[in-house]
């Protein structure tokens, strides 16, 4: 699968390396991709009685006159709906030249029953929010509920950040060109892309190595090369360690759900510091993982000291006193070689955004653990509240500042999680499903992350890895699905994604 995602931006780009390496010029991807989607109509909507095709003044325009003329020969009765000739000279202009169908005023567009709407009237290049004619005649499509065909995007959505600016239709199904772009995987825009088809138009992957994407759809081919295997002489140790630390007495469940999280994910060891108060229930509740006391900043630093665990959680169930802020700030300041990474989670965000500027201080010292934020929506908010108030970021953009501001690799959570990294590099899960929103899910997807951590996968590779077999086991379970079982849920899906040979 492609997994790079390009912004409009790089495949402008993209667009103009592909035409100077030939064979097809601006005119001929334009044909391609009018083909493209007058092919995925025809599959899907055959039975169509009539065409409404929506043309915008620009190539996405272009693209919709080729439809138009594709249609028509292909025996669909077509009605073309133009919001304004494209520019004398350009490819749209040769496009709409080409087709028989004499356009009519997008103004005067109505969609009759048992017809199919092309939306072709914005895609790459939306530049301000949809309105007049365009804006109203989207209204009447949705209204009438017919069923829309999105040319690259259902126009309105933003391919940088999936906002919709101003108005745009839901459309059943959408077809967009040689590599999704961001506003496919981000939401609202994904929601009204409907099923997305990726079509080849002629643009040679080679384009690529201009471009150096940088983000991408989180898929196993990311991360898989790190994935950690145990080798066959591997001792638990050797397998990775990981340290939770508990909460007080009334909440430990969260502490004990990154903890089996982690055994799961791989590691081969997993120690939970718990305070004296809440040791006797976690010792009730827990079989396999180890269980230390740990009261104070000072005996958590002592077991470091003694176990050198390879990933630490902190956060899930921990509080909020301010000896807990003073801990968790001492951790951030840590040697790296005393504790390798730490998953700053649930309450330890709330310290941070308590404390930014001494804990992002501390993330700057040199040798100090690696880390990864796991922020939903709510704890960005709190952590980064500037970045949230910028309207023009994308939640891609916010993840990535937020992975620049810290130094850390931040899982910014949601339907539509980004993963990103430090150095810039970006992701956009879309294997989760609604079932995984329910109380605790996030604490493990903390334990999985901690777990690849532990055993040696670098924070962004396993902070995508850890989004990915998430959504994964939510996604296989459904209907029903409580955090408590996540972890349960991880052996088969890990099984497939190993290199074990089948049946082993
Ligand atoms: N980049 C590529 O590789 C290819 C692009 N193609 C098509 O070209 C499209 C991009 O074409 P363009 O760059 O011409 O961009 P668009 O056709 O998306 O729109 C550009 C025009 O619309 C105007 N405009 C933007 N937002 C508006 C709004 N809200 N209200 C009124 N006017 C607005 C702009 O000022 C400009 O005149 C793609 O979405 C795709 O459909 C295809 O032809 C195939 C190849
Ligand atoms: N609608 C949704 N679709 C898919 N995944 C979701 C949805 N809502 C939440 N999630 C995922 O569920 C997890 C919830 O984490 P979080 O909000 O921290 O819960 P908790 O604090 O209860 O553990 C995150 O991984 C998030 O990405
Ligand atoms: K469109």
């Amino acid at each position: 699968m492609s997994h790079e995602i390009l912004t409009p931006t790089e495949m402008g780009e993209a667009d103009r390396l592909a035409i100077a390496a030939g064979p097809f010029d601006g005119m001929g991807l334009m044909r391609r991709a009018g083909a493209a989607v007058a092919a995925a109509v025809l599959e899907r909507f055959g039975g169509a009685e009539a065409a409404d095709i929506l043309c915008g003044p620009g190539n996405n325009g272009g693209d919709g006159y080729v439809v138009a003329r594709l249609l028509h020969e292909a025996g669909v009765p077509v009605r073309v709906w133009s919001l304004g000739a494209p520019r004398q000279g350009s490819d749209a202009a040769i496009a709409a030249a080409e087709c028989p169908v004499t356009p009519k005023p997008l103004s005067d567009f109505a969609p009759a029953p048992a017809s199919v709407v092309v939306d072709a009237l914005f895609g790459a290049g939306l530049s301000k929010a949809l309105d007049g004619d365009a804006a109203a005649a989207i209204e009447r499509c949705s209204r009438a509920g017919a069923p829309v065909v999105a040319v690259d995007l259902p126009s309105g959505v933003s391919g940088a950040s999936g906002k919709v600016l101003g108005a745009a239709p839901r459309a059943t199904m959408t077809v967009t060109f040689f590599r999704r772009k961001p506003g496919h995987l981000l939401y609202p825009g994904r929601a009204l892309c409907g099923e997305t088809i990726v079509a080849d138009i002629g643009i040679g992957a080679a384009v690529l190595e201009t471009i150096r994407p940088a983000c991408f759809q989180n898929v196993p081919a990311l991360w898989r090369e790190r994935f950690p295997r145990p080798g066959a002489a591997s001792h638990k140790y050797a397998r990775g360690h990981v340290g939770v630390l508990s909460g007080g007495p009334t909440s430990t469940g969260a502490a004990r759900l990154s903890a089996m999280a982690a055994a799961r994910a791989g590691a081969g060891a997993v120690t939970l510091l718990s305070p004296g108060g809440a040791l006797q229930v976690n010792a009730a509740h827990l079989t396999s993982i180890m269980l230390r006391r740990a009261d104070t900043a000072g005996e958590i630093a002592q077991w470091l000291d003694e176990r050198r665990p390879g990933a630490l959680v902190a956060g899930p169930g921990l509080g909020l006193q301010d000896e807990v802020g003073d801990m968790l700030l001492s951790l951030a300041g840590i040697d790296g070689g005393e504790l390798g990474n730490v998953v700053f989670d649930a309450d330890a965000l709330t310290h941070l955004s308590r404390r930014r500027e001494e804990f992002l201080a501390a993330f700057q010292m040199p040798g100090t653990p690696q880390r990864v934020l796991t922020p939903h929506e709510g704890e960005f908010a709190r952590v980064f509240p500037e970045l949230l108030a910028d309207d023009g970021l994308s939640k891609l953009d916010r993840a990535r500042r937020a992975a620049a501001l810290t130094g850390g690799t931040v899982i910014l959570k949601g339907p539509d999680t980004v993963i990103a990294g430090p150095d810039g590099r970006a992701a956009i899960n879309a294997n989760a499903a609604p079932w995984l929103a329910t109380a605790g899910s996030g604490d493990v997807l903390a334990g999985i992350c901690a777990g690849l951590l532990a055993q040696g996968m670098p924070p962004f590779e396993a902070a995508c890895a850890a989004a990915w077999l998430h959504g994964e086991a939510g996604s296989r379970f459904g209907p029903g699905l409580i955090a408590e079982d996540l972890p349960g849920l991880l052996p088969p899906i890990l099984r497939e994604i190993s290199d074990l040979p089948e049946g082993r």
